[in-house]
């Protein structure tokens, strides 16, 4: 008898969305694929997603289905998943990406358009921060919700304006509600935004060599560095990180203790390998940490296998420098414990 994979999803229009995309591509290859519905805490919870865990929340349910054998595989929005390897499980295709950007939608205005003391809904740190910095003269508003909901602040006019990642709104089919997509190199996107994440276990080698050709090596390297960027910084608890990797540059824009956005840009049209992405990621968050940003004590997080053609890769801990402060930025909290997300609400 053939095996038929379970995809494990949740219920959202974006993560069915994903989910049937990816179905889809597996059998075009010859697979059998259903999908099976799990239910996440995140999706049942209407409290701020930084109080109950932030985005983890919508991962760590599907990690738990793929573990205990109830589905095979998983598709996340891989700026959702969490820096942290999850153990027993493997990463086993980064897909090929959707619009990376970051997209105004306003009723038609751009971001230049709207008048001073217009009202911005996002609950993104980073969008926050980025809006602040390219026009500090409007009203950001926090909002959380699913796509839709967000739209609708600016269909019913409680709001002028909610910035959204270009890729959800694609995947739903509502990118025609866009005004402005915000170029990359400006307003930086979040590390991983527009990719795919699918999961199984890692001892499932059937599944693994299935999802294996949907595997986009390119898209595979950029995350790497954009992710590795996040975790050296330890950004997963507060400071807003953007981190993109195109085809020539590694983009990075981050927002000090002071509140300004600090920015770094990198050659990445070399950068041929996952391994060399992490130094590159783990350079630009060192230099922005010694040199860059201001604020309170920390330590920098090397990639898991430092390349040995890197033999003056810094101690994890730095003496000689500013450092962000690992009482507020733990390192080695779970994956599904409480852990407010750059993203969360977003
Ligand atoms: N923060 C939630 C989230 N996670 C993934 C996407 C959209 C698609 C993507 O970035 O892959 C969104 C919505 C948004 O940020 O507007």
């Amino acid at each position: 008898m053939t095996r038929v994979l379970r995809l494990g999803t949740r219920r959202s229009a974006l993560a069915t969305t994903q989910s049937s995309w990816v179905a889809d591509a597996l059998r075009r290859d010859g697979s059998q694929v259903e999908l099976v519905e799990v239910t996440t805490h995140g999706d049942v919870n209407r409290a701020p997603l930084a109080q109950i865990g932030g985005t983890g929340v919508f991962v760590s349910a599907l990690r738990d289905a793929l573990l205990a054998g109830e589905v095979d595989l998983a598709v996340h929005s891989l700026k959702d998943l969490p820096t942290a390897a999850a153990e027993g499980l493997a990463l086993a295709a980064v897909p090929e990406r959707e619009d990376p950007r970051d997209a105004l939608v306003a009723a038609g205005r751009t971001l230049a358009e709207l008048p001073a003391g217009a009202r911005v809904g996002t609950g993104s740190p980073r969008r926050q921060a980025l809006l602040q910095d390219l026009r500090p003269d409007l009203e950001v508003v926090a909002i959380r919700g699913n796509i839709d909901t967000r739209l609708g602040y600016v269909a019913s006019g409680e709001l002028d304006a909610v910035v959204l990642a270009a890729a959800g709104l694609a995947r739903i089919g509502r990118a025609a509600e866009v005004s402005e997509f915000f170029a990359p190199a400006t307003f930086v996107p979040a590390p991983g935004q527009g990719a795919l994440a699918v999961e199984c276990r890692a001892g499932d080698e059937e599944v693994r060599a299935a999802l294996a050709r949907l595997d986009v090596p390119a898209v595979r390297r950029a995350v790497a560095a954009e992710r590795q960027v996040l975790a050296s910084l330890e950004a997963g608890c507060s400071a807003p990180v953007g981190a993109y990797a195109d085809d020539r540059t590694l983009h990075v824009a981050v927002q000090a203790a002071d509140g300004a956005l600090v920015r770094r840009a990198r050659p990445f049209a070399t950068v041929a390998d996952e391994a060399s992405a992490r130094t590159l990621g783990f350079d630009v968050a060192r230099d922005l940490l010694t040199h860059g940003l201001s604020g309170p004590a920390g330590t920098v997080r090397r990639p898991e296998s430092p390349p040995a053609s890197r033999p003056g890769a810094p101690a994890a801990a730095r003496s000689d420098g500013p450092q962000v402060s690992s009482e507020n930025h733990p390192q080695d909290r779970p994956d599904d414990g409480p852990r407010p997300d750059p993203e969360s609400g977003s």
